[in-house]
C-alpha cells in the first residue's frame, strides 16, 4: 500500500468546509446547547476510563460530518494501515514509523524490511525488566558496595522530556530511588544537579538516540569527569548505562557493552519514551507500572486502529483542531491539566506536536498554502487560572483548549479534590457561556465598568475525563496525542516524523563555538558579529 499524499484544500470536504465556516463562525455554542438537549451526548465519547465531551466546540452535525468527509477523502484509513504494517512512512529520513510496536503484545507481528520487530522488541523489554529488578532490590551496586540511591537521566529533547513527564507524572507510584534529568547544555544544570548527588549510589543513564547530540555528550563528559574524582576507570562499567542506536560511539564513551539498551531508527526521539529511553521510567516507579504505561497505550492504539472514525478520540480531536486551525486560523491550542503530576505534559507535548507538524512544504515537496501545525502551550489548572487565564476568557484570539481532568484523586483528599474538579468544570462552562451585558448589570455593576465586565464566551474546549491518573491512564493519554499528531500530518500532506528545522542552528553553533575558542571571528551579519565580540570581550 503506498502511503496517501493528498492536498487537502483539492478535497471536496475542504471546500464544502470552507462555505460551511462561512455561515457557522458566529454561531453560538449556547445557542447549539439550548437548541439541542441531547448536544452533550451527541458529541461525547465514553471509551474503557476516558470520558471525552467535545460538545463545546464551534460544531454541529454538519461540521463533523464534512471533517470525517475530510478524514475519508485524504484516505486516512489507508494512511493508519501503512504506518502499523512498517511501511517507510517516515520518506524524507527512509524509515517506518513503529513506536506503536514498542507496546504491541508478544504475539504481534510488526515487519519492518521483511523482518519482525518484535522479537527485538521483547528481549530489550527483558533486558529493562531485569536491570530494573537488580536496581531496585538493590542487587546492583556501586563501586564501594552500596546500593543505588539516585538515577540521572543524561538526554535532551526527545531523550528527555518524555522520562521527565512520565517519572513526574507517575510520582505517587515511584519507589525509593530519586530521579534526576539533565538536558541544557548550560553547565549551571548539571552542576546544580551533581551537587545533590554521590557518586558511590548514583546510577547515570545517557540517553541519545544517535549518541552525538552536542549538550548529551558534553554534559555526560562533565559528569564522566566528576565522578572519575572518587572512583576509577573500572567503576564506570558499574555506575553508567546507555541507551542508543549507536552502539559503537557508546562504546568508545566507555561503556561496558552489556550496558548498552538498543533501540531503532524506526523510533522517532519524541515517540521513544516507551523504548529504552523510558529506562529512567522503569527504574522510578518499577518494571510493572513501565509495562502498565505501555499496556495503556496499546489499547489506545487498537481503539484508534480500529474505531469508525466518528467514535475514534484521536481522530475526532485531530479534526476539531484542523477545523479552527485551517477554517478560524486558530494559532494556537492550550491544554491545561487539572493534575499537578501533569506539570510537564504540555512542555513534552511541545516537542510532540511542534516538531512533528512545524512544516511549510507538502508529502511533494512544494511549498503549502494552508496552515499546519499549531502552537501548543499550557500549565496545569488551577494555576493557569491565576496567570494566563484572562486572555483565553477576554482576549483577542481565539484559543481551543483541552481540560484533562481525573476524577479520583490518588492521595484521596475529597475536600482538595472536590474544590479542583469544580474549577476544572466551571471553567470550561465559563468559556462557553460568558457572561452577557444583562448578567453584568443584575450583578449591580457601575455602568462604567459594564464593558470590562462582559465576558463574550463562545470559548471551544475539550474536556478529556479521566477515571483515575494510573500508569495504564497516562499511557492512553500520551497515546491519544501521539494518534493526534499523525492524523493531523495526512491531512496537512505533511511528513511529520522528519525534524530538518533543527538543524540550521545546530550547524551554527558550531562555526560560532570555533570562533569562541580562536582569535577572529568570520563574516557575519554585523548584529551577530558585535554580539559575539561582545561576548568575547567578556570572558
Ligand atoms: O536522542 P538524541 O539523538 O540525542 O536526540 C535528541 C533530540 O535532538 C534533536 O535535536 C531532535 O530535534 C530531537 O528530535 C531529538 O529528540
Amino acid at each position: 500500500m503506498t502511503f496517501p499524499s493528498i492536498n487537502p484544500t483539492t478535497t471536496k470536504s475542504w471546500e464544502h468546509l470552507a462555505q460551511h465556516y462561512k455561515s457557522v463562525h458566529n454561531i453560538k455554542m449556547k445557542d447549539l446547547f439550548a437548541q439541542d438537549k441531547n448536544r452533550a451526548d451527541k458529541f461525547t465519547i465514553k471509551w474503557e476510563d476516558f470520558y471525552v465531551d467535545f460538545s463545546k466546540n464551534r460544531i454541529t452535525e454538519e461540521t463533523l460530518n464534512y471533517l470525517l468527509q475530510l478524514a475519508e477523502e485524504v484516505k486516512l484509513k489507508e494512511a493508519i494501515e501503512c504506518q502499523f504494517s512498517g511501511d517507510i512512512i517516515n520518506q524524507t529520513e527512509g524509515r517506518a514509523v513503529l513506536h506503536t510496536a514498542l507496546r504491541a503484545p508478544e504475539s504481534a507481528k510488526c515487519m519492518v524490511d521483511g523482518v519482525n520487530v518484535m522479537p527485538e522488541v521483547y528481549a530489550v523489554k527483558s533486558k529493562i525488566h531485569a536491570f530494573t529488578n537488580k536496581v531496585v532490590n538493590g542487587e546492583l551496586k556501586g563501586f564501594t558496595g552500596k546500593g543505588f540511591t539516585d538515577i540521572v537521566n543524561i538526554g535532551i529533547g526527545g531523550s528527555d522530556l518524555g522520562p521527565a513527564m512520565v517519572v513526574e507524572a507517575l510520582q505517587f507510584y515511584k519507589n525509593h530511588l530519586t530521579t534526576h534529568f539533565v538536558s541544557n547544555v548550560d553547565g549551571d544544570h548539571v552542576n546544580e544537579v551533581i551537587k545533590k548527588l554521590n557518586p558511590e549510589t548514583t546510577l547515570f543513564v545517557i540517553v541519545s538516540k544517535t549518541f552525538t547530540t552536542q549538550e548529551t555528550l558534553s554534559n555526560a563528559n562533565t559528569i564522566k569527569e566528576w565522578f572519575l574524582k572518587s572512583g576509577n576507570e573500572d567503576a564506570i562499567a558499574k555506575h553508567f548505562v546507555a541507551v542508543s542506536t549507536n552502539i559503537d560511539s557508546v562504546k568508545s564513551f566507555g561503556i561496558d557493552e552489556n550496558n548498552i539498551f538498543p533501540m531503532w531508527d524506526w523510533v522517532g526521539g519524541r515517540f521513544s519514551l516507551w523504548s529504552a529511553v523510558g529506562l529512567s521510567i522503569s527504574l522510578a516507579v518499577g518494571y510493572n507500572n513501565f509495562d502498565s504505561l505501555l499496556q495503556g497505550a496499546h489499547k489506545m492504539d487498537t481503539h484508534f486502529k480500529n474505531e469508525d472514525f466518528k467514535n475514534n478520540i484521536p481522530v475526532i480531536l485531530a479534526l476539531i483542531s484542523v477545523w479552527y486551525n485551517n477554517f478560524f486560523n486558530a494559532e494556537s491550542e492550550a491544554v491545561i491539566p487539572y493534575s499537578q503530576y501533569l506539570n510537564q505534559f504540555a512542555t513534552y507535548l511541545q516537542q510532540g506536536i511542534m516538531e512533528s507538524n512545524g512544516k511549510s512544504v507538502d508529502r511533494n515537496g512544494n511549498p503549502v498554502d494552508y496552515q499546519t501545525g499549531t502552537l501548543i502551550w499550557g500549565e496545569p489548572g488551577t494555576n493557569s487560572q491565576h496567570a494566563f487565564f484572562q486572555l483565553i476568557h477576554q482576549g483577542t484570539k481565539l484559543i481551543p483548549a483541552d481540560f484533562i481532568g481525573f476524577v479520583k484523586s490518588l492521595h484521596g483528599n475529597q475536600d482538595h479534590q472536590d474544590k479542583l474538579i469544580s474549577n476544572f468544570l466551571a471553567q470550561t462552562e465559563a468559556l462557553l457561556n460568558g457572561k452577557t451585558k444583562e448578567e453584568v448589570v443584575a450583578e449591580g455593576a457601575t455602568e462604567k465598568l459594564v464593558p470590562f465586565k462582559v465576558f463574550a464566551g463562545n470559548k471551544p474546549t475539550n474536556t478529556i475525563f479521566i477515571n483515575k491518573l494510573t500508569p495504564e491512564s497516562l499511557g492512553k493519554l500520551i497515546a491519544m496525542y501521539e494518534h493526534k499528531i499523525f492524523v493531523q500530518g495526512v491531512i496537512w500532506n505533511i511528513f511529520s516524523y522528519d525534524q530538518f528545522g533543527v538543524e540550521l542552528g545546530k550547524q551554527l553553533a558550531s562555526k560560532i563555538l570555533k570562533e569562541v575558542y580562536t582569535a577572529g571571528i568570520d563574516n557575519h551579519d554585523s548584529s551577530t558579529s558585535n554580539l559575539l565580540e561582545y561576548y568575547k570581550k567578556l570572558t
